[in-house]
């Protein structure tokens, strides 16, 4: 059954709704990344059970270092072209450990997760910031946090548009050109507003820089200023990302919408994961607010080669970004079932202490799953 025609609420996508079986590519990836999406998928398909949804169909996508690796091949058009054709996409984490020599620095991070948010045009990165019941923040009083970091997903810095000359003489010059264009701004921050819109606080915080990047930062402000007078309601303030890190380790249940561009984003995503009880923890969407291609959902997290094949990692930041997949999916009850699950069971791991046993990533997949 297609979705109507309405408004779209701020996080949705053009979906195929509970009824119709929804089509998923998985790319487990590198490292810890196989190793979490086989719990998410597990969980997906308990929840979908559950919830009498239609079923899910996955495909397996071989790619990441490994696969690059094995064939020389990064993400060819054809397969770009075939996950086109899903109806969205869940991501693990891809690259090598720092010191692997084998594999050129950044080349499957740009040549394949970015190559893939920007030629599906994921404009919008979702990352919601949430410390749970019974989670255990480093911070002494962390307060009640729930915020979203409404991060732009295909310019800023990460666009590849630099070089450098000279290279490996003392008067080598290299460049990072950061990427800012008025549609990708408006765009990001609209979403953010129109979220906003539909929270309890109904804030918005714009973080950048704009005392040194003049140029971008003003670009952002104006058009921070311009979509908030659509907004009334909205509140908004604006940040330095430096005193953004002070906030997010101080007072970070102060934030409820933070926007921004693509490095700053990143980084502070950490920073929040951090404080909300771990990277393990931390879910992503990478949303194509048009519709014209999937969405990817993806943990924030990297692929962990200090832990990689050997299940200590932990899969609810995947199995939470399942969640977000879901419900930008039309399937908001099977999401609202696996947040439920997720939360119970870290409320289960609060009340055991440090008395229970470690589990393993598929101990933990199946504990969540068992509570569906
Ligand atoms: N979206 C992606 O695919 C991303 C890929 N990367 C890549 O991943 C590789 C490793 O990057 P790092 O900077 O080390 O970041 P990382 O996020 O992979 O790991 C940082 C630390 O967090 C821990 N960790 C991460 N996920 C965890 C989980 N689910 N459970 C328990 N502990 C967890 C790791 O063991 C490590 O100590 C690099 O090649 C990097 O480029 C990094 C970030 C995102
Ligand atoms: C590895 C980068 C390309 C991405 C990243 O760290 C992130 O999106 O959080
Ligand atoms: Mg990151």
């Amino acid at each position: 059954m297609e979705n109507e025609a309405t408004t779209p609420a701020p996080n949705a996508v053009p979906t195929t709704g509970p009824a119709a079986v929804l089509d998923l590519a998985v790319i487990g990836g590198d490292g810890i990344g196989p190793e979490v999406t086989a719990e998410a998928v597990k969980v997906m398909r308990a929840a979908t059970a559950s919830a009498g949804d239609a079923e899910i169909t996955t495909t397996e996508y071989s790619l990441g270092a490994t696969h690059w690796l094995e064939t020389g091949e990064t993400l060819t058009d054809e397969v770009l072209d075939q996950l086109r054709g899903h109806d969205a996409i869940l991501f693990g984490a891809v690259g090598a450990a720092p010191n692997d020599t084998r594999i050129p620095s950044g080349l499957i991070e740009r040549d394949l997760l970015l190559k893939l948010r920007f030629s599906l045009d994921h404009g919008v990165n979702l990352r919601p910031s949430k410390l749970y019941p019974g989670v255990v923040s480093p911070l002494s009083q962390p307060g009640d946090i729930d915020f979203v970091v409404v991060r732009e997903g295909t310019e800023g810095p990460y666009v590849g548009n630099g070089g450098a000359i000279r290279t490996g003489t003392p008067q080598e010059i290299a460049t990072e050109v950061s990427v800012n264009t008025a549609f990708g701004v408006e765009r990001v921050v609209r979403h953010a507003f129109a979220l906003a819109a539909e929270r309890p606080r109904q804030h918005v915080t714009l973080v950048h820089k704009h005392n040194v990047l003049v140029h971008a930062g003003h670009l952002w402000r104006r058009t921070v200023d311009t979509v908030a007078s659509e907004y009334p309601q909205v509140t908004h303030d604006y940040m330095h990302v430096d005193a953004a890190t002070i906030f997010l380790t101080t007072d970070p249940a102060r934030f409820d919408v933070i926007v921004t561009d693509n490095l700053f984003g990143d980084i502070l995503t950490d920073l929040a994961a951090a404080v909300t009880g771990g990277i393990g923890l931390a879910a992503s969407g990478n949303v194509n607010i048009s519709g014209t291609a999937p969405s990817m959902f993806e943990p924030v997290h990297g692929s962990a080669p200090d832990i990689a094949g050997q299940q200590k990692a932990d899969p609810t930041a995947a199995i939470l970004s399942a969640a977000l997949l879901l419900e930008q999916a039309g399937r908001a009850e099977a999401a609202r079932r696996i947040n439920e699950a997720v939360w119970q069971d870290l409320a289960a791991r609060a009340t055991a202490g440090g008395q229970a046993a470690p589990r393993s990533t598929a101990q933990i997949g199946d504990g969540i799953a068992g509570r569906l």
